[in-house]
C-alpha cells in the first residue's frame, strides 16, 4: 500500500480553502477552517479507496504473484497473522503454495507484503541488492527512539562505515577471548540455580522429619525452574560483561535498578503494541507524542540506560589514557567481579574505542544496540535448548556425556578456552540445530527504497518485503523430509574434524562480515539457514552468540537433568509462543531440573 501522502493532502486541503473563502467578501477563520477539514476529509477518503481496494486488487504490479486464499475484505491476512506466532503462517505458505521464490499476501488495509522463500531471492535480498532494501520507516523509527543511530538503524553508508569499524570487536580472533567470560557466567548461574533448586528442594517437603527421609532425599536435589528468567538472567550479564565490561548483577539480584530499568524498555507492554498499531494511520513522530504511559516510560527508561553507557565510556577512557601513560590505575578502580577480571579490557567497547572511529554519543548508540539485538536473542536459544533437550532425553544424555567427558566441572572453577569448546562436535550440532529449529528471531522487515527489482520485477515502495527464518529454516524442499524433526546429528554428517581456525570461523556460513556461506546440517543451500540472515545485515553478534550459547548449555546440561513438566508440550504446538522481536514461549518454560552428580 502506498504510504499516506500527508504533506501533499495537506498542502492541497490548504490551498483549496483558501481559495474558496477569499472568494467571499468576508470570511472567517472558522470557514477556512472547516472548508480545510471537509477537503483534507474528502481526499483521505479518495486516497483511501485508492490504496487499499484498487491498488491492491486491481493495479498493483505484484498482483500476479501466488497468495494464500480466504483473504478478509479489508484486513487481508491480518486475523490470522495476529492470531498465530509469527512465522507459522508463513511456514504453511512458504511450503503449500507453488512459488518462484516470491509469495504476495495482504496485512492490514490491505497493505502488501512479499515474503521470500527461495535461495535465490533471498540471496538477492539480503546479499547482492541488500542496501536496495532497508528496515521500514516505522520500524527504524521505533528503535531509534531507543538506541539512537546504532548499527541496527543506519543504512546506507552510515552503515558500511559503522559495520566495518565495529566488525574487528565481533571477528573470531576477538570473540575467542570471550569465551573465559561465557564460561565464567555459566558457571555462576549453575551455582545460583543449584542453590534455589536444593532450597526449593527442601521447601516443598514440610516437616523436619520429611526433610530427614532418604528415600526423599533424591527430591531434595529436583525442583520446577522457569528456563526464560535464568536464561535471561546469565545473557544480560554476559551482555554486560562482553561488550561493556560492567556486570549488571542479575545472575545475583534480578531485581537492580538496571535491570529492572532495562526490562521497561526492551519488554513490549500491551501499550507499545498498540501504539505501533496506530503508526498504520498516524506519523510516527505523532503517535511518539501521545501522552501515554509507555510514551514517557521508554523516554525516561532510555535515558537513564543512556546516561549509564555514557559513565562507562567515560571511566573506560579515563581507564585507557591511565593504561597508556603508564598507570596501573587505582585499586578501586579495578573490575570488581570474577568475570571481569578474566576478561580486562577484552569488552567491545574497549575494542570499538580502540578504533577510534566513534562519537561518545555515537559509541552510546552502539551499546544500547548491543543490548537490545544481544540480550533476549540468546536467551531465547537457550531457553528453547532446554525444552528440547527435556523433550528428547536421548540427545540430552549423549550431550551431557560428551561435555563431562571434556569439559571441567563449574565447581572446578577452571577456565575454558575456545579451542575446548569448538572440538566438542555434538554440543557444537546440538546448538545448531536450535538454532535452525526455533530461530529466536521469527521474521525480520525490510522496505524496498524507490526503484528496487527482485529477479527483474519491480517492488513498490511501501511493501513490506518478509524474511521469515521460522519458514525458511524448516522448509522440506532445502532442509529434506525431516526438517519439521529435531536431528542434531544432520550437522555431524561429513563434518570434517580438523579445528577451524580463525579465518575459517569469521567466513563461516553467513559470516559475520556476509562475504561467504558455507552450507551446513545437509541443507541443499546456503541460504536455508536464515537464522542470522546473510550478507552485510546479517548479524554481526553471531561468532558471539554461538560460543555464549555452546558456554551456557554445556555447564547447564553437563549440571542438570531436565525434563518436561506438562507432558502436553512434547507436542511443541500446545505451546503457546509470544510475539514480537523473538519468539519465546508466552507463559514461559517451565521444566523439572533434577541436579546430576558426579561432575
Ligand atoms: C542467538 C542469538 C542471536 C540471533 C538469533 C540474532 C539474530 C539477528 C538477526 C536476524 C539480525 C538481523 C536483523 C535485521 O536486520 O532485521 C541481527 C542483527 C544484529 N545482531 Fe544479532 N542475533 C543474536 C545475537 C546477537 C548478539 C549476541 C549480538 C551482540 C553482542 C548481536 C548484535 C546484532 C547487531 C548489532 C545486529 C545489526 C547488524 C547490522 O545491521 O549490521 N546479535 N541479529
Amino acid at each position: 500500500m502506498p504510504s499516506i501522502p500527508w504533506r501533499v493532502i495537506s498542502l492541497i486541503s490548504l490551498a483549496s480553502a483558501y481559495v474558496s473563502v477569499s472568494r467571499e467578501r468576508e470570511w472567517s477563520a472558522w470557514q477556512l477552517l472547516s472548508s480545510f477539514a471537509t477537503t483534507w476529509t474528502f481526499q483521505i477518503v479518495c486516497w483511501a479507496v485508492w490504496a487499499v481496494i484498487l491498488w491492491p486488487k486491481y493495479f498493483s504490479p505484484l498482483r500476479d504473484l501466488p497468495e494464500p486464499s480466504g483473504n478478509s475484505f479489508l484486513f487481508g491476512q491480518f486475523h490470522r497473522i495476529r492470531k498465530e506466532p509469527s512465522g507459522i503462517p508463513h511456514r504453511e505458505w512458504a511450503t503449500t503454495i507453488p512459488n518462484d521464490g516470491l509469495i504476495r499476501y495482504l496485512g492490514p488495509f490491505n497493505q502488501e507484503r512479499v515474503l521470500i522463500t527461495n535461495p535465490k531471492t533471498l540471496s538477492e535480498v539480503l546479499v547482492t541488492r541488500s542496501y536496495d532494501f532497508v528496515k521500514p520507516a516505522d520500524v527504524e523509527h521505533a528503535l531509534s527512539r531507543i538506541l539512537g543511530v546504532g548499527l541496527l538503524v543506519a543504512e546506507g553508508d552510515e552503515h558500511r562505515f559503522q559495520r566495518k569499524k565495529l566488525m574487528p570487536a565481533f571477528a573470531f580472533r576477538h570473540v575467542k577471548d570471550l569465551y573465559p567470560v561465557f564460561w565464567d557466567k555459566g558457571r555462576e548461574v549453575v551455582e545460583a540455580m543449584a542453590e534455589h533448586i536444593t532450597a526449593r528442594g527442601l521447601s516443598s517437603f514440610s516437616s523436619p522429619s520429611e526433610q530427614m527421609d532418604p528415600e526423599r532425599k533424591g527430591k531434595r536435589n529436583s525442583a520446577v525452574i522457569e528456563v526464560g528468567d535464568w536464561a535471561s538472567r546469565a545473557t544480560l550479564d554476559i551482555i554486560g560483561v562482553a561488550a561493556l565490561g560492567k556486570d549488571f548483577g542479575a545472575i545475583r539480584d534480578p531485581d537492580t535498578e538496571l535491570g529492572r530499568t532495562y526490562r521497561r524498555v526492551f519488554s513490549p507492554s500491551r501499550q507499545a503494541q498498540r501504539l505501533a498499531l496506530l503508526t498504520l494511520l498516524l506519523p510516527n513522530w505523532l503517535v511518539a507524542r501521545i501522552p501515554a504511559k509507555h510514551n514517557d516510560d521508554i523516554a525516561s527508561a532510555a535515558g537513564y540506560i543512556r546516561s549509564v553507557c555514557r559513565d562507562l565510556i567515560r571511566e573506560k577512557r579515563e581507564k585507557m589514557q591511565a593504561a597508556r601513560s603508564g598507570s596501573a590505575g587505582r585499586e578501586e578502580e579495578k573490575p570488581a567481579t570474577a568475570a571481569a577480571v578474566a576478561a580486562p579490557d577484552v569488552d567491545i567497547l574497549s575494542v570499538a574505542l580502540e578504533s577510534g572511529a566513534f562519537s561518545d554519543e555515537n559509541l552510546v548508540d552502539q551499546l544500547m544496540t548491543f543490548l537490545a539485538a544481544g540480550h533476549e536473542t540468546t536467551a531465547t536459544a537457550m531457553t528453547w535448548a532446554i525444552y528440547l533437550l527435556a523433550r528428547q532425553p536421548d540427545v540430552q544424555s549423549r550431550l551431557r556425556r560428551e561435555v563431562r567427558e571434556h569439559l571441567p566441572s563449574p565447581a572446578a572453577a577452571a577456565k575454558v578456552s575456545s579451542a575446548e569448546i569448538d572440538r566438542l562436535p555434538y554440543l557444537n550440532a546440538v546448538c545448531s540445530e536450535v538454532l535452525r529449529y526455533f530461530s529466536p528471531v521469527p521474521l525480520t522487515l525490510r522496505e524496498p527504497v524507490p526503484g528496487a527489482t527482485i529477479r527483474g520485477r519491480r517492488i513498490p515502495s511501501g511493501t513490506r518485503i518478509v524474511l521469515a527464518p521460522w519458514a525458511t529454516n524448516r522448509d522440506p524442499a532445502l532442509w529434506g523430509e525431516d526438517a519439521d524433526e529435531f536431528r542434531p546429528e544432520r550437522w555431524l554428517q561429513g563434518q570434517g574434524q580438523g579445528e577451524r581456525t580463525a579465518d575459517d570461523r569469521d567466513h563461516q556460513d553467513g559470516g559475520a562480515d556476509g562475504k561467504k556461506h558455507g552450507s551446513g546440517g545437509g541443507a541443499s543451500s546456503n541460504y536455508a539457514f536464515l537464522t542470522f540472515l546473510h550478507g552485510p545485515r546479517s548479524c554481526i553478534g553471531q561468532a558471539f552468540a554461538r560460543a555464549e550459547l555452546a558456554c551456557l548449555l554445556a555447564s547447564w546440561v553437563g549440571r542438570f537433568e531436565f525434563a518436561l513438566r506438562d507432558e502436553a508440550e512434547r507436542d511443541e504446538r500446545n505451546i503457546s509462543v509470544k510475539g514480537g522481536a523473538t519468539a519465546k514461549p508466552e507463559t514461559g518454560m517451565y521444566v523439572h531440573a533434577t541436579l546430576v552428580d558426579g561432575w
